[in-house]
């Protein structure tokens, strides 16, 4: 937390000036409520009242100060929370496709979400409240030591030891915390999956599986948010318990000094207020304290540095072929394929059949970068693909999946992802994608809304979505993995035909569905495991 509030060092220091004004005034009224105490013994009313008019001004001023802090502190927070969001942000897009795969998004989710929200109220905000109270603790201690030093020093030494004290028990909560915020990832994965899943269920009947699934993985949640809100609670009980301690052993020392004529009887009112400004503020900086203990854990994930990859070269355009030479690829010990040879040119049109699982979308996983650990070679003009950056690949390279994902917006913000392109590319693109007849039906043509994850669209219309897409931003290897299979057969053939004939295209179609005669048109057709024709 102290490295990121840091940068807020400006903004800071502006609050740090408001706090200090308004403490300024709260500590004049003490010294006016002090002098009163001495005007009521000489029974001057006329000076009684000249202070209660002031004071009432200052708390006038002081409500409005109050408000304007307000204000600026969730100015301030808004700004500092919109970084915390841009921490993550970067986090998310430095991680590589692959290991965006392995992580869960229930879990991304719930930093932006749950983590986000806790280190704002047990973090930023107590930060702001702790500087409250070091001013409050400060002038306190200014204003007791001037009246009398031995009263500051007694109340030091009873509350201090208060302060030293709470340390031992901030770990506690600490490590608590850190087991919240793993359940609160938990419990998001979980509610998001079963969101995703509660049509299924629905359609077979198995409704109390999504109620069982939430239910238990809350009960979860509950209960450790109780343990650390107990574990706080625990913490908070002894700070107190030993500041009671305290307080007794101040009142006993100023009524004591009162009664011996130490210090005078005025200073009893004021004199109090005071030591319970200074009391009451290390008491709260304790609390503070074991609260912002339990922010650390959200703050070192919001801050973890992105993962650090060994930087590598930007892969060249690829001008020649492409190779697997003697390509082994085994999902832990499961192995799907063994020395594998296959080559593609660049421009060349490419089938790839093979039986369900025997490793078509692997292969191009790996081409993609997508999966490293393989054995043998895989070579882009003859050089190792390892030397290259395996993120650079994407930019040459367009991948077709089988389940396409489409953002919740309009087609066209689908298809161009908010790039300018001329309308004459556009309009190539939903030729060749089989598309652009499909738009007619559309009311609102290319403004239509796709609805959540493409909802409102066919599977088809869909996947010509993803071509179109591809297809747009000239990407010249184009991998579609069985995307046309949700096609009707005339717009997959147009697709087909269509990527068939784009000269610029090296098109690497993997299909369930070649027919014999078809195979003539592609430069070379795979079959996983044989050789089908060259
Ligand atoms: N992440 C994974 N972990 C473990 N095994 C996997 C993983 N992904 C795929 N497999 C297995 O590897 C084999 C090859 O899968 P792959 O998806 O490459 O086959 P495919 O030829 O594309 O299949 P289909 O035609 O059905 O899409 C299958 O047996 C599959 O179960």
């Amino acid at each position: 937390m102290k490295s990121f509030m840091k940068h807020y060092k400006f903004e800071s220091s502006i609050i740090f000036f408001e706090l200090l004004f308004q403490n300024l005034l709260l500590l004049g009224s003490t010294l006016i409520t002090m002098y009163m105490a001495k005007l009521v013994m000489e029974g001057d009313l006329r000076g009684i009242l000249i202070c209660s008019a002031g004071i009432m001004i200052l708390y006038l001023i002081l409500h409005l100060l109050f408000w304007s802090y307000d204000v600026h502190l969730t100015k301030v927070i808004a700004k500092i929370n919109q970084a915390m969001r841009e921490n993550l942000n970067h986090q998310m897009l430095s991680k590589s496709v692959e290991q965006l795969k392995k992580g869960d998004s229930g879990e991304y989710l719930s930093w932006y979400i749950n983590d986000l929200k806790e280190a704002e109220e047990k973090g930023i905000r107590n930060f702001y409240d702790a500087i409250d109270e070091i001013i409050k603790l400060v002038l306190g201690i200014i204003v007791l030591g001037a009246i009398n030093w031995r009263l500051l020093l007694c109340t030091l030494i009873t509350t201090g030891m208060v302060y030293v004290l709470s340390h031992r028990f901030g770990n506690d909560v600490k490590q608590e915390s850190e087991k919240v915020s793993a359940i609160w990832e938990k419990f998001t994965k979980a509610v998001k999956e079963q969101i995703g899943g509660v049509r299924v269920l629905k359609y077979f009947g198995y409704q109390d599986r999504f109620q069982r699934q939430i239910e238990g993985e809350s009960k979860e949640l509950e209960k450790q948010r109780y343990i650390y809100v107990k574990t706080q609670g625990k913490a908070t009980l002894k700070i107190r318990g030993i500041n009671s301690v305290a307080s007794f052993v101040n009142n006993m020392v100023l009524f004591g000094m009162c009664a011996l004529r130490v210090i005078p009887a005025e200073i009893f009112f004021g004199g109090g207020n005071l030591i319970n400004q200074v009391k009451n503020s290390i008491l709260t900086l304790s609390e503070l304290r074991v609260a912002m203990d339990g922010a650390r854990p959200y703050f070192e994930k919001i801050n973890r540095m992105a993962e650090e990859t060994e930087k590598k070269k930007e892969l060249p355009m690829i001008n020649n072929e492409i190779e697997f030479r003697n390509l082994s690829f085994a999902y832990s010990e499961k192995p799907v394929f063994e020395n594998l040879n296959l080559k593609f040119k660049v421009g060349g049109k490419y089938g790839i059949i093979g039986k369900s699982g025997s490793g078509k979308t692997t292969l191009l996983k790996i081409l993609l970068g997508q999966l490293t650990s393989y054995s043998g070679e895989l070579l882009f003009d003859g050089v190792d693909a390892a030397v290259y950056d395996t993120e650079s690949f994407y930019r040459q390279m367009a991948y077709i999946e089988q389940n396409v994902f489409l953002f919740h917006t309009t087609i066209r913000e689908n298809i161009t992802l908010g790039a300018e392109f001329q309308k004459e590319e556009l309009e190539e693109a939903l030729r060749n994608s089989a598309l652009y007849e499909d738009l007619k039906s559309f009311p609102q043509g290319l403004d239509t809304d796709v609805g959540e994850n493409g909802d409102c669209l066919s599977g088809g219309q869909k996947q010509r979505v993803a071509v179109a897409r591809a297809l747009i931003h000239k990407r010249n290897i184009l991998v579609v993995d069985e995307g046309t299979s949700a096609l009707d057969k005339i717009n997959a053939k147009k697709i087909e035909t269509a990527l068939l004939k784009s000269k610029d295209v090296t098109l690497l179609f993997v299909s369930h569905h070649l027919e014999e005669k078809d195979m003539q048109k592609y430069t070379n057709v795979y079959c996983l495991g044989e050789k089908v024709a060259q």
